[in-house]
């Protein structure tokens, strides 16, 4: 069962202190992370430096991703994400193409695993940290529901108006408060309020990478606690025995099985 998701952005062409990514997962009660370890680079083996070299280069435009040919990187994106890419984002990635940093923009294959993420989290009220020209804001927003919530912030708003008008145009600009700050000082912020302790659903880091582990630090206090899983079989299947619109039968076998059968 997944909680609430912290995504850190881990591209290695990011101005980093650190290089490699370490990707976590914990059982019941989840946090999904990848991150950059905290060490500099020249603690790395120069094997290893230069193996990451060479595979940044065959990775040619858009060189996100971790794929040895570019071949199958192109064949990645045209078979399974441009189809469904939806189109305000494929306009948005168009606009930012142009951009100098443009290469800083979320992948859109990222970007389809990162609306995966927020619609098995059930995200709605989430947070980003780095928005530049709105690629996964946008993305964000057009995920979560209508009433859903994003603060988004970064210390640049000028990049962000590239993309806002496409935001607008989507119609999800309302679910948006942008706040052009350091992103530290508006998480130290937030924590001032208790009422936003364990209020995040979702989280995607993916601003300056050598403060990612202070990110971490304070997203654990706003970031949900969810629920343990027998607490929530036990109000669900309170919740099934009181719904009129099924029939159901509770078996006793193994840990329990309920199978429902819609009625109405
Ligand atoms: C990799 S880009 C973000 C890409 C974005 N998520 C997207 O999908 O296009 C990193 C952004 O982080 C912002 N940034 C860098 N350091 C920051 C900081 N300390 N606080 C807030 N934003 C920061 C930069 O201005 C830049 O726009």
């Amino acid at each position: 069962m997944i909680n609430h998701i912290e995504v850190l952005d881990s591209s290695p062409e990011k101005p980093v202190a650190a290089r490699g990514t370490q990707i976590q997962y914990q059982g019941p009660g989840s946090t999904i992370c990848s991150h950059h370890n905290l060490q500099p680079v020249h603690h790395y083996p120069r094997a290893l430096l230069d193996a990451m070299e060479q595979n940044a280069k065959k990775v040619t435009s858009p060189s996100k991703g971790l794929l040895q040919s570019e071949d199958l990187y192109q064949y990645i994106l045209e078979t399974s994400v441009y189809p469904r890419e939806p189109d305000f984002l494929k306009e948005l990635r168009h606009v930012t193409a142009s951009h100098p940093r443009a290469r800083m923009a979320t992948a859109p294959d990222a970007g389809q695993l990162m609306a995966l993420l927020l619609k098995l989290a059930n995200a709605k009220k989430t947070i980003e940290l780095g928005v530049f020209t709105g690629y996964s804001l946008l993305l964000t927003a057009l995920t979560i529901p209508e009433d859903g919530k994003i603060i988004a912030i970064d210390v640049n708003r000028e990049t962000f108006e590239i993309g806002l008008p496409v935001i607008k145009k989507a119609g999800v600009a309302d679910k948006i408060d942008f706040i052009e700050s350091e992103a530290l000082p508006v998480l130290d912020q937030l924590l001032q309020n208790p009422e936003n302790e364990g209020s995040f659903d979702f989280a995607f880091i993916d601003a300056d990478s050598v403060n990612y582990w202070n990110y971490h630090e304070r997203l654990m206090k706003l970031l949900k606690i969810w629920k343990q899983e027998r607490e929530l079989a036990i109000e669900l299947n309170k919740s099934f025995a009181a719904d009129p619109r099924i029939q159901i039968s509770h078996a006793s076998l193994g840990d329990g099985i309920t199978i429902c059968r819609r009625i109405y």
